[in-house]
């Protein structure tokens, strides 16, 4: 495996009386993506959450190329090189499409962007790059909130790309994607991946999975029950029964 860039060491957060994530111990690598899988309430968001300071943990540590990371918030992790998409997507919806992947691109405030006039201007080539890459070119004029799904989705991955941050946390990014659509968002990621950029992806789509990742993380309850590539662990009898809700009892 290539460079270890994020490491988590047993994260751990509970509410109330449910104990969302349980001791996740996690590495992203440059270059490689890392499946996030399993059942609806495993963890696997909060655990987005703990790391990018959106939620902060109980207990555990968590690093970004050896400079620790708990206690920061969010727009400092994403300083330290940290993009991340949400499920909801949360974009701007009443501002147009290249507002929104411009937005991403800013470095500092909203009221204060350093670098005058170039630095914009390098911020708009930025943006207008990752349109293209994402085939929103024609679209950049549209508001968001006028984008058919598919189209939101892109756009949230063209704020990604826009970022040009080296470790992508990625929420359902494909989820409800047609087929033509995942092939595009499947040579995204592809091509993040060949600049080295770290890939985490949170997918219930097995078929996806198999496809753009190189490891999967499987957590249950918390915890990552088993970690490998992705042949192995879907094969694993016993994780396939938990993913699909056949879970043993345990004794009583
Ligand atoms: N803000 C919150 N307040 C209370 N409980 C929460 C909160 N966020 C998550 N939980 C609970 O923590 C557990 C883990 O939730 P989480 O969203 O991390 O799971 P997930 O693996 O991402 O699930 P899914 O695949 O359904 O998105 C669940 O039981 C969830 O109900």
């Amino acid at each position: 495996m290539t460079q270890e860039v994020l490491r988590t060491e047993s994260l751990a957060r509970a509410f109330g009386g449910v104990q969302a994530v349980a001791g996740v111990s996690l590495s992203l690598y440059a270059g490689a993506v890392t499946a996030l899988v399993g059942p609806n309430g495993a963890g696997k968001t909060t655990t987005f959450n703990l790391i990018t300071g959106n939620l902060r943990a109980d207990s555990g540590t968590a690093q970004i190329r050896g400079k620790p990371i708990m206690g920061l918030k969010p727009w400092q992790v994403a300083r330290l090189g940290v993009a991340r998409s949400f499920q909801d997507l949360r974009l701007f919806t009443h501002m147009t499409v290249r507002e929104n992947v411009l937005a991403a691109t800013e470095t500092a405030s909203w009221f204060w962007q350093p670098g005058g006039r170039v630095a914009r201007r390098q911020r708009e080539t930025r943006a207008d790059a990752a349109l293209d890459a994402t085939g929103l070119t024609a679209l950049a004029d549209a508001r968001a909130v006028d984008l058919a799904y598919a189209e939101r989705k892109f756009l949230s991955m063209a704020r990604i790309l826009a970022a040009q941050a080296d470790i992508w946390l990625l929420d359902e990014p494909a989820s409800g994607l047609d087929l033509a659509s995942r092939i595009r968002f499947g040579q995204l990621l592809k091509d993040a991946q060949a600049r080295g950029v770290a890939i985490c992806l949170i997918e219930h789509n097995l078929d996806v999975v198999v496809e753009l990742s190189n490891r999967i993380a499987f957590l249950d309850q918390g915890k990552v029950l088993a970690e490998g590539d992705p042949q192995t662990i879907l094969k694993d009898p016993a994780l396939a029964a938990i993913y699909f809700g056949d879970r043993p009892q345990e004794a009583a």
